[in-house]
């Protein structure tokens, strides 16, 4: 089997992120037989390999972690003692982290100095090849391994490579913890369709058809985004009045108050957990 097209992968937690990830190489035709989920909870393991083919095991083991890829997908909280455990098993795999926050510094002391190491920040759109990832490499990370990584992440989305570690707080603040916020603005936007009398489905409809074709538009157009907003901006209409309001209420910065506390908490985390 080709290596590049298909590398074994051993994802270590296999909550929330880790299912993104595989349900986007899924529909890529990725052969799943090659993933292995290791996940305490053997209460999920059932519905693991059910939905997405995977092999499924409750501990590590040499024979489970035989594998080109270790995807490490616990929590932040969980992964100091996930990789002193993982440290004994290590020989050429690469690891790659996605957790928020814990730099590539700790992760590393934490596997006994181990420096063939990734961290990226992905986000669940992921889950239909419509994620995106920043991602650092170590220098110790080869140029084939490099290769892999872009492979594998490029099946589910866009790739950005970073060259310096501590831009990945801000990716995380962005577009690892993006999703969240479009996700409540379309509440938002529902929300305001009902107050104006629109059925709820019906408001649903209209705001996740409107998101998606904005974005869609945007990722379409070479027209700059702020000449897309003016075109759908009348003289003396309707948006104009809709705009002005999201102004006075200063969304640029609501947002930037947001995505500060996120890259605020990713920053926290690190210091806190990567300290001990
Ligand atoms: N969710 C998202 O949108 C994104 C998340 N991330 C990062 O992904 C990581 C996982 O987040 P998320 O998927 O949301 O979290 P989840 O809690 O959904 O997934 C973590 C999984 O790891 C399991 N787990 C706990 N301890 C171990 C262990 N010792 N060995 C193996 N598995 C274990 C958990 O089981 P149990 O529930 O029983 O504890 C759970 O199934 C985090 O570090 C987060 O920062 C990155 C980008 C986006
Ligand atoms: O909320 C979190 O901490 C994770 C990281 C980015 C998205 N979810």
């Amino acid at each position: 089997m080709n290596t590049l097209a298909s590398p074994r992968i051993a994802f270590i937690g296999g909550g929330n992120m880790a299912q993104a990830l595989m349900t986007g190489l899924q529909q890529r035709a990725f052969p799943m037989q090659q993933i292995t989920v290791i996940d305490p909870d053997t209460g999920k393991h059932a519905q693991l390999q059910s939905a997405l083919g995977v092999r499924t095991s409750q501990a590590l083991s040499a024979e489970v972690l035989d594998a080109e890829i270790i995807v490490l997908a616990v929590k932040p909280q969980q992964l100091k003692l996930v990789a002193e455990s993982l440290a004994p098993y290590l020989q050429s795999q690469l690891i790659i982290s996605v957790a928020a926050g814990i730099r590539t510094s700790d992760l590393s002391r934490w596997l006994n100095d181990y420096k063939t190491l990734i961290r990226t920040m992905p986000n669940t759109p992921a889950q239909i090849q419509a994620g995106v990832t920043g991602v650092f490499a170590l220098p110790g990370v080869s140029e084939v391994q490099r290769q892999l990584t872009d492979h594998v992440l490029q099946a589910v989305g866009d790739v950005v490579w970073l060259t310096e570690e501590t831009q990945l707080d801000a990716v995380t603040a962005i577009s690892g913890s993006g999703p969240a916020y479009v996700f409540l603005l379309i509440e938002a936007l529902t929300d305001a369709g009902v107050a104006l009398g629109l059925d709820k489905s019906q408001a649903l409809q209209l705001s996740i058809a409107t998101f998606k074709g904005a974005s869609l538009l945007a990722a379409a157009s070479s027209t700059p985004v702020a000449t897309l907003r003016e075109q759908v901006t009348s003289k003396g209409g309707t948006t104009e009045q809709g705009l002005l309001s999201l102004n006075q209420h200063h969304i640029h910065a609501i947002m930037q108050h947001a995505a500060q506390q996120a890259a605020n908490r990713a920053k926290t985390l690190g210091d806190e957990l990567g300290g001990q």
